[in-house]
């Protein structure tokens, strides 16, 4: 594939040659070396693979929260590599969502203060109807005026999910968002994900250890060792979990950090 290869309709976010290298000479740590992959707009992909395999850093370049060692990222018809960084600041403050397993909300502000903050950030005036229905949708209506220390863990995650919402960004990256959840929870917050995507045609691109919350995504792309070694189409939680094994089995992607 070209290095200039430019973007097509439809495709929220491409990775092309992606590579991320940390450190230099003997200690160098190579954490993707080299990942081609297309997400369309309207999707919900898992990212999964063994402990140090690249999830996160693939993540994290992606969504321009890290530069790459090579390689492009466009979210959709821009490329990241070409922005400076205050453009990359505000393409990811506009366009990009992120939920984290840590919840990571500010503990002095209240839920509804959380969730407007990447408004404010932005210099953007709210728009009522949508943090309305935004607020409906994850059910925190009776909430907005508590801390989040005073709500359960699924509770803040939910507004975490708020929060991404906020801007109606077109990508949503999660990292492990359900990882400090129980089951019951953890389902209702990957249903969340699931309706954002299927309602609102937002793209979501979350990494997880988890078959079962991988099986609500379209399509699980495993990685090892800063590759893609596995791109599934809608697998089921038993044949997400079969594969892992499988792979856990090689001697190289066994290999974890
Ligand atoms: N800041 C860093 N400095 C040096 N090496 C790093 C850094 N971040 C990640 N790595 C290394 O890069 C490789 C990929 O790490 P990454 O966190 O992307 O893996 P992961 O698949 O998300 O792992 P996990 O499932 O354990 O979170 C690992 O070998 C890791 O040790």
């Amino acid at each position: 594939m070209s290095i200039h290869t430019e973007p097509t309709a439809g495709i929220a976010v491409r990775v092309v040659q992606l590579a991320r290298t940390y450190g230099s000479g003997p200690q160098a740590v190579t954490a993707l070396a080299g990942v081609d992959a297309e997400f369309h707009r309207g999707t919900f992909t898992a990212v999964m693979g063994p402990s140090g395999s690249g999830k996160s850093t693939l993540l994290q370049t992606a969504a321009g929260l890290d530069r790459p060692s090579s390689g492009q990222v466009w979210i959709g018809g821009e490329e990241l590599s070409r922005l400076t960084e205050t453009k990359l600041t505000r393409l990811r403050r506009s366009r990009i969502g992120f939920v984290f397993q840590a919840f990571n909300l500010i503990g002095a502000l209240t839920v509804e203060e959380n969730i407007h903050l990447p408004l404010r950030l932005s210099g953007v005036r709210p728009d009522p109807v949508w943090l309305r229905e935004v607020v409906e949708r994850v059910g925190l209506g009776d909430r907005l005026h508590h801390r989040p220390a005073e709500l359960s863990g699924g509770q803040q995650q939910r507004v975490a999910i708020a929060r991404a919402l906020a801007m109606r960004p077109e990508v949503i990256f999660c990292d492990e968002p359900t990882g400090a959840l129980d089951t019951q929870t953890a389902s209702q917050v990957l249903a969340l994900l699931r309706s954002v995507v299927d309602e609102s045609r937002q793209t979501v691109i979350m990494v997880t250890h988890d078959p079962v919350a991988a099986s609500y995504a379209d399509r699980v792309m495993v990685l090892a060792d800063g590759r893609i070694v596995r791109d599934m189409p809608q697998p089921g939680a038993e044949q997400i979990a079969e594969q892992l094994a499988l792979l856990g089995r090689r001697p190289l992607a066994a290999q974890g950090s």
